[in-house]
């Protein structure tokens, strides 16, 4: 579904990303791991468009969209929810899902049903702004946010960041519905349970490199902890 292939990335002259490569399947959960500061965020920022892809090559679902927009990159069957949530403050709940809907132009308005099925806890919050929802309400929308766009692709930047356990729980069992559902998953995870919990693939990134890449059960606990202590 996705394929990133070679890409070097980063910010003015500072390079970041170096001859990255990286594939996430249809159906499966792709995680990005490694320390503070290896990249992981600007390689998620580089598949979707917001930063320039300085070599190499990204193609999505068969089509090359190196060079393609953000948005037209969503329109194409990329969903994000970047790290810290970006949702709209001053929208409501309900707000915030429908400009993601017709922003993207692909899904009906099933799409939201759908995504309120995964997320109920949203339901009742759904006239609420969202700059007044917690994080870990702020964080399943923007999971929703990004679902209701009908990815092929989910990528995810830290959905779990600072956010309670019963929540975790639950974003876990939503991305795993997603992935169930044949959706391509990519998430950066900084809590390694989780992470090993729902990686069925895992690409591990030190200094900008890739280091390890392989399933799940390529990288055993011991393995994952000495590439990614701090
Ligand atoms: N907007 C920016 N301008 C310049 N340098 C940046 C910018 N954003 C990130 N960097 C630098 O790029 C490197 C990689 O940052 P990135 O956020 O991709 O890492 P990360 O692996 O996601 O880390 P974290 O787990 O802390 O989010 C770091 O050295 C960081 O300081």
């Amino acid at each position: 579904m996705l394929e990133v292939e070679g890409v070097g990335a980063g910010y003015g002259r500072a390079r970041v990303l170096f001859d990255v490569s990286v594939r996430a399947e249809a159906g499966a959960v792709t995680c990005v791991l490694g320390r503070n500061g290896v990249g992981k965020t600007t390689l998620l920022d580089t598949v979707a468009g917001l930063l320039p892809a300085v070599s190499g090559r990204i193609a999505l679902d068969g089509r090359d969209v190196t060079r393609l927009r953000p948005h037209l990159r969503v329109r194409a069957g990329l969903g994000y929810a970047p790290q810290g949530h970006g949702t709209f403050a001053p929208l409501t709940v309900a707000e915030n899902i429908a400009v993601a809907r017709e922003a993207a132009g692909r899904a009906g308005p099933e799409a939201v049903q759908d995504a309120l099925e995964l997320f109920p806890r949203l339901r009742p919050l759904l006239d609420r702004r969202a700059g007044l929802l917690s994080g870990g309400q702020a964080q399943q929308l923007a999971i929703a946010r990004a679902l209701v766009t009908a990815p092929k692709l989910l990528v995810l930047d830290e959905p779990t960041e600072g956010i309670q356990p019963s929540i975790v729980a639950e974003i876990e069992a939503a991305i795993r519905a997603v992935a169930a559902r044949g959706t391509a998953v990519l998430l950066v995870e900084q809590y390694m349970d989780v992470a090993l919990r729902l990686a069925d693939h895992a690409v591990v990134l030190d200094a900008g490199r890739v280091v390890h890449s392989g399933p799940r059960a390529s990288l055993d606990d011991a393995d994952a902890r000495r590439l990614i202590a701090i």
